[in-house]
């Protein structure tokens, strides 16, 4: 492969990650809401001038947060697509990637408690 077409094809998997995302954020409700908190929490970062290291972990919570989001939601359309009837089977693969996302969450809830309880109250 030429270096020409390395380039082409690095450049090719971004704007399909990026189609992806605007997918995610444009149908699935989960990740809509998931964004709104996110631009939230953004606004309370200013509100409260957080720290750098609080803006660093804040914004690595949203990221874990939404990317495992993202990536429960593509097994939910895979395990819906390759077995559209009910299967025990289905629904432990859907549960644990749902469990997969409450780890972030809990992570995040945890990470947003320290940064803004001490300065709520
Ligand atoms: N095909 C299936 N077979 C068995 N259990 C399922 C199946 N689909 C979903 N479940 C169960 O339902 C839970 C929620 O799944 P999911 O978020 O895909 O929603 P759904 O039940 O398919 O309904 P909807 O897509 O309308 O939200 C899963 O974690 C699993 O416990």
């Amino acid at each position: 492969m030429t270096e020409e077409s390395l380039i082409k094809n690095r450049f090719k998997g971004f704007y399909f990650a990026f189609k992806g995302a605007l997918l995610l954020l444009r149908t699935e409700r989960s990740i809509q809401v998931q964004f709104f908190i996110a631009l939230l929490v953004t606004g309370a970062g200013f509100y409260f001038d957080i720290s750098p290291v609080e803006w660093i972990l804040q914004t690595l919570a949203i990221g874990l947060v939404m990317g495992v989001e993202g990536v429960n939601t593509a097994v939910e359309k895979l395990s819906d697509y390759i077995q559209p009837e009910r299967d025990p089977k289905i629904g432990f693969i859907k549960d644990i990637s749902a469990g997969a996302v409450m780890f972030a969450a809990i992570a995040a809830t945890v990470v947003g408690l320290i940064i803004y309880l001490p300065r709520i109250f």
